[in-house]
């Protein structure tokens, strides 16, 4: 799956391309690309880069949690390239490649608080059993106009009669005639850096869109959707254009979510959720029930920012509970119509801000938690339960998410007590700058009171 070395094709491409230099990248706890930036001819020569161990942990103002939990005395990691993930980076004028990277501790082993690692982790144990998890990424995004005061509501981008979108729109073509050049460079992006992408439609909200990612291997679909992420904003700035994967970025409307298929095969290539005879296997279940016991306890990885929760709105196609069913959006566990070789579960919690590699690595997780203990799932939900108690089930705050979290071993068993307490400690951390805000909401409504 990874790849140690470079080949002498990929040294040969990087010097027949001219490629100066190479961006050796690798996901932070919030999933934004950091990193280091080598002459590839450095790179071709296998120099090592190091760099400090907390990066992967840093809060998404900058900050970094106390040292206890990256390293009293704030140790490096080697920066390992997968060579796998070699690729042009197709928004650089001099030209330039990248290189997804593992965040490698001074014992040789992967560093447990990188996102990447994780769901390595996870798989490793998937592997164990024979057995290789297939996924499918779903992205919502909205694309706003260029945008730079924080202060004001984000605005749709003028379209070719200057009308801004403001209503709902869903699976309209015609903004997506008008934002076609934004389009074509996206998806000439996502062919130079081995992004699969499968159908892509206009969403509900204005200016809303969704791009699906074709299904594979989990590793690899988390490098894409990660690099998919990196694009959307590079090509974006390159049209004028904002876009944006926060989870709820406008009040009153749709949420932005990252769906997530999900089905096992095993060591012949048969998907283990269904039996010889089509049925659904006994394994299928319980991965449902596993995901109904314990993603509850893994939210932050889901949702991982306060605004995150505010996607969970009922009747907005947005999951407020664990319930699962057959082709039924109102359940967080939905299962698509299929055939059993396709027989699949989606875990529809997920928004579009979460870190792809540490949803990705929970919802296996969870899954596989079930199929070891022979979880039983909920009966099937029929009809529309956005209004049933399971929506009890879930916590609607990150600030109750975070303490769900840490009252249960869940986190810990799946990614280990260092993982769990440094990412609680990047939460705290957030939650505490997002407390101290005084909103506009608050200047409004409040003045005439206090
Ligand atoms: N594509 C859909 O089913 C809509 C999902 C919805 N926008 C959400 O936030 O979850």
């Amino acid at each position: 799956m990874s790849q140690l070395s470079i080949t002498a094709a990929q040294a040969e491409w990087l010097t027949q391309h001219n490629v100066r230099d190479v961006e050796l990248a690798f996901a932070d706890v919030s999933g934004f690309p950091r990193g280091k930036t080598l002459p590839a001819q450095a790179l071709i020569k296998g120099q090592e880069l190091r760099i400090a161990r907390a990066v992967a942990i840093q809060t998404c103002v900058g900050e970094f949690p106390d040292y206890r939990f990256y390293g009293e005395n704030d140790p490096d990691v080697v920066l390992r390239p997968d060579f796998a993930t070699l690729r042009p980076v197709p928004w650089a004028k001099t030209p330039r490649a990248l290189v997804v990277c593992d965040n490698i501790d001074h014992d040789g082993s992967l560093s447990p608080l990188a996102p990447r690692s994780a769901l390595k982790n996870i798989l490793a144990r998937y592997q164990a059993r024979g057995w290789t998890p297939v996924v499918a990424p779903e992205l919502e995004f909205y694309i706003f106009a260029a945008h730079a005061d924080a202060d004001q509501p984000y605005q749709a981008p003028a379209l070719r009669t200057g009308r801004r979108e403001s209503g709902f729109d869903a699976f309209s073509f015609s903004t997506l005639n008008d934002l076609e050049p934004f389009f074509d460079d996206l998806y000439r992006a996502c062919t130079q850096l081995g992004i699969d992408t499968d159908t892509y439609v206009h969403e509900m909200g204005p200016s809303q869109f969704e791009i699906n990612l074709k299904h594979g291997n989990a590793l690899e679909l988390a490098d894409q959707t990660f690099l998919f992420k990196y694009a959307l904003k590079e090509i974006g700035y390159q049209h004028g254009l904002n876009v944006v994967c926060m989870a709820k970025p406008l009040s009153g409307q749709p949420g932005s979510s990252m769906h997530l298929h999900q089905s096992v095969v095993d060591g012949q290539g048969n998907n283990v959720f269904s039996l010889a005879d089509g049925e659904a296997s006994p394994d299928f279940f319980h991965y449902i029930g596993g995901l109904q016991q314990y993603l509850p306890h893994l939210m932050p990885l889901f949702c991982p920012s306060p605004n995150s929760f505010r996607r969970f709105v009922k009747g907005l196609a947005a999951p407020v509970n664990v319930s699962w069913g057959v082709d039924n959006r109102s359940v967080g566990i939905r299962v698509p119509v299929s055939g059993p070789a396709a027989r699949r579960v989606e875990n529809r919690l997920p928004g579009c801000d979460a870190n792809p590699y540490l949803s990705l690595a929970a919802s296996l997780g969870a899954g596989l938690l079930g199929v070891e203990e022979k979880r039983s799932p909920t009966e099937a939900a029929v009809g529309n339960v956005f209004n049933s108690d399971d929506a009890a089930t879930l916590p609607n705050t990150l600030d109750a998410a975070c303490a769900l979290m840490a009252a249960h071993d869940t986190a810990k068993r799946l990614f280990g007590q260092a993982f769990t307490d440094a990412y609680l400690a990047v939460k705290d951390i957030e939650l505490s700058h997002y407390h101290n805000q005084i909103t506009a909401w608050e200047r409004q409504y409040l003045t005439t009171l206090a």
